[in-house]
């Protein structure tokens, strides 16, 4: 089937038919199939695809190989969805349960024992000093620290209802306070963690501040000390030079 490369949705239902993931979501669905909700699950997987395929457009992340991935994506949730599923289909239907590693969209659900191991599991946070974070702070690569946490709005910059500027502004420094007082609703707030790249690594900044300190303070320190030892070494060269003055006028006398 020729499908025009204008249409997106279109080659990635053609791709995805031609790669079969599963029986399930193969042509139109029967009486029974559409009874027990397969073609929503199939456009559920389309969907899952395409969300990927616009996600890496907006980041500018768009390659040859664009429309494959986002087919593999659609594969891997239709996998989940049949696996979540099967159920249904009584075990007549075979299909591979996506792993998290081969999974490039949102195919993966864990299990609940697997999500529960998973929030025992240790994760590692990647930390930022202030000074790292305020390097970026331009439109193209914009990074904003809010409690504690550092956030790279660099792709939501133009999406930002109140603004590009505002955000601009709030770089290079802890913007919780400018966060607060423009009064951000839950969606804001839920929109803003699918931003955090780390924390911020609040100890580091003491370093640097005590170093810029202790550099302002050495020159006055130094001019100190030659100053007390000048006045130490003026006292006897001086008792030296009256002592010299008074014995010259004594010896003139006699
Ligand atoms: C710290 C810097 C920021 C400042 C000063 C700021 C300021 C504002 C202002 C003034 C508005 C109101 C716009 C209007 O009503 O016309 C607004 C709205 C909004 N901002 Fe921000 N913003 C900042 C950062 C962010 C970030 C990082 C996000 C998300 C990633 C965000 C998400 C939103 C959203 C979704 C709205 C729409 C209203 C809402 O749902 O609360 N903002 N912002």
């Amino acid at each position: 089937m020729a499908v025009s490369v204008d249409d997106p949705e279109r080659q990635l239902y053609a791709g995805f038919n031609r790669r079969r993931p599963c029986r399930r979501f193969r042509g139109p669905p029967s009486d029974n199939n559409r009874k027990a909700g397969v073609q929503t699950a199939q456009s559920r997987a389309i969907a899952c695809g395409y969300s990927g395929l616009q996600k890496r457009r907006q980041d500018g992340e768009e390659g040859e190989n664009n429309y494959e991935l986002a087919q593999a994506e659609a594969c891997s949730c239709a996998s989940s969805l049949c696996w979540q599923e099967r159920n249904l289909h009584k075990g007549r239907v075979k299909c591979v349960r996506p792993t998290r590693e081969n999974s490039i969209g949102g195919g993966f659900t864990p299990t609940p024992r697997e999500a529960d191991a998973e929030k025992k599991m240790p994760t590692i946070t990647r930390m930022f000093t202030m000074q790292e974070a305020s390097r970026h702070s331009s439109r193209d690569d914009c990074w904003i620290v809010i409690d504690g946490k550092v956030y790279d709005v660099s792709s939501y910059l133009d999406e930002h209802p109140g603004g590009d500027d505002v955000v601009l502004d709030a770089t290079g420094k802890d913007a919780t306070d400018e966060f607060e007082d423009a009064g951000h609703s839950k969606e804001a707030r839920e929109l803003l963690e699918t931003f955090c790249i780390g924390e911020l690594d609040e100890s580091s900044t003491a370093i640097p501040e005590m170093e810029i300190l202790s550099k302002k303070q050495a020159p006055d320190y130094a001019r100190k000390l030659v100053d007390l030892s000048k006045q130490y070494w003026a006292v006897p060269v001086a008792v030296f030079g009256i002592s010299v003055v008074v014995s010259f006028l004594v010896l003139r006398k006699k």
